[in-house]
């Protein structure tokens, strides 16, 4: 069964990782996308090839997410190939390991723009897209485990996922009247390119590992589903909620 049949899906930071698995995903489902990257123009536009080879149109639509004009510029876009705008999945993000006590201002602001300001102007975007067309929509936020948990050495990005967390709280409070339905996932640790350097360390890797009840790190395509779940009629009756995709890790306590 295809639960995004004839829908329109964003999907941002979806070059890689799990913005791409949520994009393929979407795509399986039926879904026509458009995806946003910031550099990797090689994996945007396979990852476009993927999803005409599904049968789907696809189109990539390079922008920086801290910069506002993107998420304007991206729905336009979206809108201009595909007619409208059903599902945002807010995505992108980025995770500069570093230590506390002398993490330079511009990492943390640089963080912040990213994974906060970028998620907010992106829902805002699609959210007055969605009012427009006047009937409802889907937006689904990638926040994380660390949204409810902290890292030593992420001091700067837990705070922007506790902050896109609320951010699908109070959005689904404040689109509610306009049918559009506002949730996040909360993946546990993904082997991505955001942490294949920190997980190279592999005391570290296998500390993580055996944190997780279900015995393994997670896979981009361990989003998908949820994903997918979440941005369709299946989920309609579901706004304001925060699902934990995380094998586990998060009520491990001992
Ligand atoms: N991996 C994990 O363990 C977890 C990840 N997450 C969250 O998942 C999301 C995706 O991360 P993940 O798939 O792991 O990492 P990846 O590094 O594989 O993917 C990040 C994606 O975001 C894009 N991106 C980065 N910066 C920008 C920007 N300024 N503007 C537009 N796009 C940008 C990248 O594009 P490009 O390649 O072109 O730069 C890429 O497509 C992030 O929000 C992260 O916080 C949450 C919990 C766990
Ligand atoms: C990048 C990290 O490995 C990853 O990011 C998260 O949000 C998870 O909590 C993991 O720490």
């Amino acid at each position: 069964m295809k639960l995004l049949e004839g829908k329109t899906v964003l999907v941002t930071g979806a070059s890689t990782g799990i913005g791409r698995a949520a994009a393929i995903g979407a795509a399986q489902h039926g879904a026509d996308v458009a995806i946003n990257y910031a550099n990797s123009d090689g994996p945007a536009a396979s990852c476009v090839a993927e999803i005409e080879a599904l049968g789907q149109r696809a189109i990539a639509v390079k922008g920086d997410v801290a910069d506002p004009q993107t998420a304007q510029d991206f729905v336009t876009r979206a809108v201009d190939a595909f007619g409208k705008v059903d599902v945002m999945v807010s995505n992108a993000g980025i995770c500069p390991f570093h230590a506390f006590l002398d993490m330079p201002v511009d990492v943390v602001e640089r963080t912040f723009k990213v994974n906060l300001h970028g998620a907010y102007f992106m829902v805002q975007a699609a959210a007055q897209q969605m009012v427009k067309q006047g009937h409802g929509g889907s937006i689904v936020a990638v926040s994380s485990i660390s949204a409810l948990v902290g890292g030593e050495f992420q001091t700067h990005y837990t705070p922007t996922k506790a902050g896109v967390h609320s951010l699908m709280q109070s959005t689904a409070i404040a689109l509610g009247k306009h049918g559009i339905r506002c949730n996040s996932v909360l993946p546990g640790t993904i082997l991505t390119e955001i942490n294949k350097d920190d997980l190279a360390d592999v005391e570290k890797r296998t500390y993580m590992e055996r944190r997780t009840p279900l015995g393994r790190l997670g896979a981009p395509e361990d989003l998908a589903g949820p994903i997918v779940f979440l941005a369709s009629d299946m989920a309609a009756y579901v706004t304001g909620a925060a699902l934990l995709v995380d094998g586990g890790m998060y009520v491990n306590l001992q």
